[in-house]
């Protein structure tokens, strides 16, 4: 039986609960067989993050432990070139040609996905799909004409062919991001509830993210 994986990419600087509730609500939500975060180890469209992509790779195995049909991807971390999503997903479908490929992504990155790398290849190889995020509107970048190409009312209509489709999903909103953990990180306003209990006390034992 043909498998159906998530690939959710990110930085991951760091993962977030944001993050791990998208991935848990889509693999539900889509009735996927899992749901894989991959941290890019040089990010091609941002300035590379401060913190190694081995520390961010950690931080998202503490954080998805206990979270059924959650993995890491270390696909990325393996290469020193850039981490183009066009080539990650290329080698994962050589190296495992019998799954069907689904790419998540949040609001914001839909609104600028038309500026990456071989983007129409990227729909040639996985269906993307797209998580809700407080402030990001499906009206605003690329989204509006994305979703008028290649939008599809459900999953049951996505499902009808194995890639090119883009599928909006009615995930609960959180508002939660990496810079602002970074900042209240080195600024030590973090709230408690804002960060797994595991991925603090990596944070603090390896003192990631303080004050410069
Ligand atoms: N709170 C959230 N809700 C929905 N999607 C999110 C949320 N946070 C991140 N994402 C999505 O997860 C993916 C990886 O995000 P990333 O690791 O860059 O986190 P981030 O919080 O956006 O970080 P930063 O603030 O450093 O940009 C992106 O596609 C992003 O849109
Ligand atoms: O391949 C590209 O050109 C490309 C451009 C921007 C973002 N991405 C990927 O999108 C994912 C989310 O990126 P980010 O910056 O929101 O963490 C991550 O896997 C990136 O590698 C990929």
């Amino acid at each position: 039986m043909t498998k159906h994986i998530g690939i959710f990419g990110g930085t991951f600087d760091p993962v977030h609960p944001g993050h791990i509730r998208c991935a848990s609500f889509v693999r539900q939500y889509c009735q996927l067989d899992s749901v894989r975060l991959m941290p890019c180890h040089l990010p091609a469209h941002r300035a590379s993050p401060g913190v190694s992509a081995q520390h961010r790779a950690a931080m998202v195995q503490l954080a998805i432990a206990g979270h059924n049909g959650l993995a890491l991807e270390a696909l990325e971390l393996e290469k020193t070139s850039p981490s183009y999503t066009v080539d990650s997903l290329t080698l994962l479908r050589q190296r495992e040609p019998e799954v069907q490929w689904y790419f998540i992504i949040g609001m914001d990155s839909l609104g600028y996905f038309k500026s990456w790398k071989d983007w129409q290849q990227i729909l040639q190889l996985a269906h993307i799909l797209v998580c809700q995020r407080p402030g990001y509107s499906e009206q605003s970048g690329d989204a509006p004409e994305l979703l008028r190409q290649f939008g599809q009312p459900d999953l049951a209509s996505l499902r009808q062919s194995d890639s090119g489709g883009i599928l909006l999903l009615p995930n609960p909103l959180t508002g939660i991001s990496a810079t602002a953990i970074r900042q209240q990180l080195q600024q030590h306003t973090l709230a408690a509830d804002s960060l797994d209990p595991a991925v603090l006390n990596y944070i603090q034992t390896h003192r990631l993210y303080q004050a410069l």
